[in-house]
């Protein structure tokens, strides 16, 4: 039954003070699937991802991430192992590139922990050993492996500050997948992408589910990247969940559609909206 589940999220429930921002959230995300989580803003979706990755301790409720080695509980663990032994990476909602290293070391410093394990904690590194040669050999094949998956490999020597805003995206999402991960957890990844770095985001998203086999965690307000490449979708609302299944099953559904039009039945959705859920404009 668990054999295709990468996370099994179960009551997840997360409160600030009197706020509760996720509430009794359960849903699962599979192997070799893009699982968008959408809802309106301040629904809850960053706070998900913080959930998982360790920024947030969850007040209530079990994470299991099913890595290759076994299942693992992500609540429990500190939040810099989840990243670095447990294999979840993310990307942010505001890029964060080290601007001032160049798009190679980008990708390099991504694979710090490995090389410092390799390197005994320096002294290897210090004295040149072969097993820290071959593990930064293996750091560099890694990070060209990813340079040419993401079109960047002839940017390689550039200041990662200057590329092209969907260039950066790009090499946000090859710095995550540097380390290898079972789950990619990408908030936004398509906010304030044209409609060609869109395209091109979508192909590389899909390469990535089908090449690497690996579940995509994808928080995205851009409608036309959901319904293109999601293969099961999660709407919050307030917090919790008010749908749950696969892309066409969940724009037409009428909570999905009244969350985001809002209660007052006079309120139109904005042309665009309507449009990206493909709702009948004479309905
Ligand atoms: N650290 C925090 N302390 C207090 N409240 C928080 C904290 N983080 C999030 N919240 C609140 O939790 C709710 C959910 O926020 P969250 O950022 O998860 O929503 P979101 O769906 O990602 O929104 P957006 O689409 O605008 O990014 C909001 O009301 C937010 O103000």
């Amino acid at each position: 039954m668990t054999d295709n589940v990468q996370l099994e999220v179960e009551h997840l429930t997360m409160r600030f003070g009197g706020l509760v921002a996720i509430d009794n959230l359960s849903f699962t995300a599979r192997k070799r699937e893009i699982t968008a989580i959408i809802g309106p803003n301040g629904a809850g979706k960053t706070t998900v991802f913080n959930c998982l990755t360790g920024f947030y301790v969850p007040t209530e409720g079990r994470l299991t991430l099913y890595a290759n080695d076994g299942p693992r509980l992500l609540e429990r663990m500190e939040g810099f192992r989840i990243p670095r032994n447990n294999g979840v990476a993310r990307t942010f909602q505001n890029i964060r590139l080290f601007t001032g290293m160049t798009v190679l070391e980008n990708l390099v410093v991504a694979q710090h922990n490995q090389l410092m394990e390799a390197s005994a904690f320096s002294l290897a590194g210090l004295f040149n050993l072969g097993r820290y040669t071959s593990a930064e050999k293996e750091a560099l094949e890694t990070a060209k492996f990813w340079l040419n998956k993401v079109g960047l490999y002839e940017q390689a020597d550039w200041n990662a500050g200057n590329l092209p805003y969907g260039s950066q995206r790009r090499l946000e999402i090859a710095r995550a997948m540097c380390v290898n991960p079972s789950l990619l957890c990408l908030d936004e990844p398509a906010a304030g992408l044209n409609p060609r770095e869109s395209a091109e985001l979508n192909v590389l998203l899909q390469s990535i589910r089908d090449d690497q086999g690996i579940g995509l965690l994808l928080i995205e307000h851009d409608m036309s990247v959901v319904m293109k490449i999601s293969d099961h979708v999660i709407v919050l609302d307030y917090g919790k969940k008010i749908a749950d299944g696969n892309p066409e099953a969940v724009k037409n559904d009428p909570a999905v559609i009244r969350a985001y039009l809002g209660e007052d039945e006079d309120d139109e959705l904005p042309p665009e909206v309507a449009a990206d859920l493909h709702l009948d404009p004479n309905a």
